[in-house]
């Protein structure tokens, strides 16, 4: 186990996300095997591994779309095993997604697709109107002008630009990533990186981004951790990973 975390830059701050002694197995299919994870406020941490390597297990997890076999799973202090089905309902409206290849709704507008969180969570809208909150979370990403457009008008960036919107509109505690920069080119991948670290600052949110792509890690992750062999294999800074001796922390970097 390479541990290379900065404890001094983290302990002392209020966890968000805590996983200890995560375990699960799909029959003799063991997909995670103690694995541990703590995120913290106000904190971009990304998780990357390889293919089939369990990080949509682990979000499922964590969501509590999936129920783990073994370990302790906390988000905004709850344990998650321990929710009844209202409870969670009202703490997956603290998370906002963005997952791969925007999932926007193609028969609705912008503006229907902004609406639709909003609908499902009227209780976190603190007397917010609709309109209101669709404006200002476009405006967030500069798309105010689309409001009215179909997703199949607007360009892929553009696309996940809205996704964004739609995933930051309920202004959540917590952001999951998946792939938020595959399919997209180099210069549009990286405006939705300086994005995110945007709207990390404007909302304090704390990420969780799995990704494969290592511009996207070196530019906006506090920390990252390594998701091999089951576990948490390693965990660190982008420099401490992208220089760690060890040949498999290595190979996630090139
Ligand atoms: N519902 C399920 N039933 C059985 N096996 C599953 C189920 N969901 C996932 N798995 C298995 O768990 C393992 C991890 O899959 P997972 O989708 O979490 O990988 P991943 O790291 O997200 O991969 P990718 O980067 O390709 O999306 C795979 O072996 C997969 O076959």
């Amino acid at each position: 186990m390479d541990d290379l975390s900065n404890n001094r830059a983290t302990s002392g701050r209020t966890e968000v996300i805590s996983i200890k002694g995560l375990y699960k197995s799909f029959g003799e299919n063991v997909v995670l095997d103690d694995f541990n994870m703590n995120i913290y406020e106000d904190e971009n941490l990304v998780l990357m591994g390889k293919s089939g390597s369990g990080k949509s297990v682990l979000i499922k997890c964590v969501i509590g779309l999936m129920q783990p076999d073994k370990g302790k799973i906390e988000v905004l202090g709850k344990d998650i095993t321990k929710l009844g089905q209202q409870e969670m309902d009202e703490l997956r409206a603290e998370i906002g997604f963005l997952f791969q290849g925007s999932a926007l709704y193609d028969s609705m507008t912008v503006r229907e697709n902004l609406e639709f969180p909003l609908r499902r969570h009227r209780n976190k809208m603190n007397g917010n109107r609709t309109k209101d909150l669709v404006m200002e979370a476009l405006e967030n990403v500069g798309l105010a002008h689309t409001l009215d457009l179909m997703p199949a008008e607007l360009s892929g960036g553009m696309q996940r630009r809205v996704a964004l919107a739609r995933a930051l509109i309920l202004k959540p505690k917590i952001i999951f990533y998946d792939e938020p920069t595959t399919g997209l080119d180099p210069i549009t991948a990286k405006e939705i990186i300086l994005l995110m670290l945007d709207v990390q600052k404007k909302y304090n949110t704390s990420s969780l981004i799995i990704t494969h792509d290592v511009d996207c890690a070196r530019v906006i992750a506090n920390r990252i951790i390594l998701l091999y062999e089951k576990t948490n294999y390693a965990e660190g800074t982008f420099t401490e990973l992208s220089t760690s001796p060890d040949p498999k922390v290595k190979a996630f970097f090139k």
